[in-house]
């Protein structure tokens, strides 16, 4: 391997687009806790700590999941030897290590949201993920709390319980439908995940429906008054790619999985633009 693959490899292991998405949810927070322009430098180290935690609770996933993927992602920098199992971990704990450093600068609450995000991220793969539905719902609980994560860098966290609640059903319905995408290498490692559980259309079914409750509880925001009209003009067709990519998951789970994707970034930005819309009336 030359130098350069694997600094390829290294990169490919954080999984630099959930990074960036994992950040961005964790500025937002900020955001709609209206404490952006006030505690620029909380809000800093807190969407640096959020990068650093995903890009280290990825790596260390790789790590972990090493066997396993060789079935289900052989293409992965681990199986397909551009990074060493041991230099992975070494990489994570680096990586953890400047999370813990940015973390420990802000105030309580959120480092004791990181603290347990942190070790959430390290028990994963090994005691979650194998049960029916726990492992899905810690993934959930982890994006969601990005959102807690930056409101209380800045002080005020009520407006981002809902976001939190929100994200954390439509990471849920997705992970379930990932797991059905998985089953074949998950079966073969003795995993118990949900579609293994109780059959891959029962579990499609499961994750539609929750999907169904997320988008039924996704004008509460605006209801609230966090947000501005705007919001709902936006998270409008984001609800329809999701329910859309709910329902395409029973032809073809890849292709759900990854639509429903850009449906949540399109609701993270309807969170902003509803947001935006309160200080800027003329936004609508
Ligand atoms: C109904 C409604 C309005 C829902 C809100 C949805 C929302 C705003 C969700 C935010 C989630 C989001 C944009 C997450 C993006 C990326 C991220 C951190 C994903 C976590 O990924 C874990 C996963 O297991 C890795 O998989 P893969 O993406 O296939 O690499
Ligand atoms: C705010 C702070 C401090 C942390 C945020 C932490 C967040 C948002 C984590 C997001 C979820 C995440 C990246 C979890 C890491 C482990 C994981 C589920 C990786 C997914 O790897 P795959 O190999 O695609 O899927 P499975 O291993 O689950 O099959
Ligand atoms: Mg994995």
């Amino acid at each position: 391997m030359t130098v350069g693959e694997t600094g390829r490899g290294l990169l490919e292991l954080t999984r630099p687009v959930n990074v960036i998405a994992a950040s961005a949810l964790t500025f937002i927070g900020a955001f709609v806790a209206g404490g952006v322009a006030e505690e620029p430098l909380a809000v800093a180290a807190a969407v640096a700590a959020t990068g650093l935690a995903v890009g280290a609770g990825n790596a260390i996933n790789d790590y972990f999941d090493r066997e396993i993927d060789r079935i289900n992602q052989p293409g992965r920098a681990i199986p397909r030897g551009a990074v060493s199992p041991r230099g992975a971990l070494a990489f994570s704990g680096l990586l953890f290590a400047g999370a813990v450093a940015l973390a420990v600068t802000l105030p309580a609450t959120a480092i004791a949201i990181a603290g347990v995000n942190l070790l959430a991220l390290v028990a994963y793969t090994e005691f979650f993920k194998g049960l029916p539905g726990l492992g899905n719902a810690l993934v959930a609980y982890l994006v969601g709390s990005t959102f807690l994560f930056g409101a209380a860098a800045v002080g005020e966290i009520a407006p981002a319980v809902v976001l939190f609640v929100l994200a954390a059903i439509a990471t849920l319905t997705r992970e379930i439908i990932k797991d059905v995408e998985d089953i074949e290498g998950d079966r073969e490692e003795g995993l118990n995940t949900l579609p293994i559980a109780i059959g891959e259309r029962k579990a499609l079914v499961v994750a539609a429906v929750l999907l169904v409750v997320a988008v039924v509880a996704s004008p509460i925001p605006f209801l609230r008054g966090y947000f501005g009209v705007a919001y709902l003009l936006v998270v409008a067709p984001a609800d329809a790619v999701m329910l859309l990519a709910a329902y395409e998951s029973f032809a073809n789970p890849t292709t759900g999985q990854s639509r429903l994707k850009y449906g949540m970034f399109l609701a993270a930005l309807a969170f902003i633009v509803g947001r935006a819309a309160l200080e800027v009336p003329l936004l609508v």
